[in-house]
Formats: structure tokens, sequence, C-alpha cells
């Protein structure tokens, strides 16, 4: 995992799925992230299965999925929907078994936070935060979604100021 702030303008020009950092190149480390509720782990997916399923139990997360993620795999909207930026009304837990891709967060200035994962990494999003996600040039992830209840995925665009879930959030943030 590795993580930068990004410029909008600079992303615009250089692609949004572009491995390339942007200069200057402003590092956001783990514990910045732990800041914002972001939590991340790294299990190889090969050897160290057991660790997820402890961090399943650990938190509660009784259901899950796999998917493919690649242009062909999914429409165009649905990956278009992915980096609209938006919200949850619960935890967002993906855990990369292959590929790689691209999620940017908020941070307390409103800047973006471009999170790189690959195979192994295991993110959890707070509740709240405003988010999206894109593919990266490899074009291809092939992710564990994991869920508290049963699966639902609804996106909340922003602006959702007035939301609970957003308020919580940044209640969290103050402490
Ligand atoms: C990498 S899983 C697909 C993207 C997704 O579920 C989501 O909520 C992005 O913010
Ligand atoms: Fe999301």
């Amino acid at each position: 995992m590795h993580a930068w702030l990004i410029d909008e303008a600079a992303l615009a020009e250089q692609g949004r799925k572009s491995l390339a950092q942007q200069t200057p190149n402003v590092p956001v480390s783990g514990e910045a992230l732990v800041e914002l509720g972001v939590l991340h782990w790294h299990f190889d997916p090969a050897t160290e299965m057991s660790k997820v399923d402890a961090l399943r139990k650990e938190r509660s997360y009784s259901s899950g999925d796999e998917v493919n993620i690649t242009p062909a795999g999914i429409p165009k909207e649905k990956h278009e929907q992915f980096f609209q930026e938006h919200l949850h009304d619960d935890e967002e837990i993906r855990y990369m078994l292959e590929g790689s891709g691209f999620f940017d967060v908020r941070d307390r200035q409103d800047r973006w936070v471009r999170i790189h994962l690959t195979r192994g990494d295991l993110i959890i999003l707070p509740a709240g935060i405003y988010h999206r996600f894109t593919l990266d040039v490899s074009d291809f992830v092939h992710v564990m979604r994991l869920f508290k209840d049963e699966p639902v995925w609804t996106a909340i665009s922003r602006p959702a100021d007035d939301r609970a879930v957003r308020k919580a959030y940044l209640q969290s943030l103050k402490v």
C-alpha cells in the first residue's frame, strides 16, 4: 500500500489510472490514514487467509463475496459510478486477491489522498468518509468484499453532508 496526495487537475492530465505519483510527491503515512479512520493490513492470499478469517470474526464480518472488475467485465457506467465521489452508511471492506487499483479518500482539509492497493492489501474505509475507486493501468482487480450483514452496495453521492453517518464520521475526527 502506498498513499499520497493528489491534485485533481494534474490527475486529469496524466489520466486517472496512471501509476505515476505527482510532483511534488507528498506521501501520506499509514498513521495519517488511521487518523482518518482508514485501516490497512497486508495478508498474503496464498498463505495468510487464516489472518483474514480472524479479522472477519473479530469485526463481525459475517458475509462476503468476490468480484472481478475489468473494463470488459463490468459496464462502463458501473466503473464510472465507483469513481463518482460517494459515501456509504457502513464500513467498506475490500481485500485485494489479485490485481490493483486506487481508492481516493478525502482528508480533513478535503484534499484527495490516493491509496494504491495491490494483491494482499486489505482496507477498511470508515462509514461516512467521502471516497471513490478506480482501476489502475493494470485494468484488473479480483477483490473480496466483506460485510457485517447481507451484502449491500449503496453509494450515496456527494453532497451528503446532512446525512447522519457523515455527521458521525466528522464528529469521530474531532476526538
Ligand atoms: C474495489 S470494489 C468496487 C468499488 C466499490 O465497491 C466501492 O464502494 C468503491 O468505493
Ligand atoms: Fe465506496
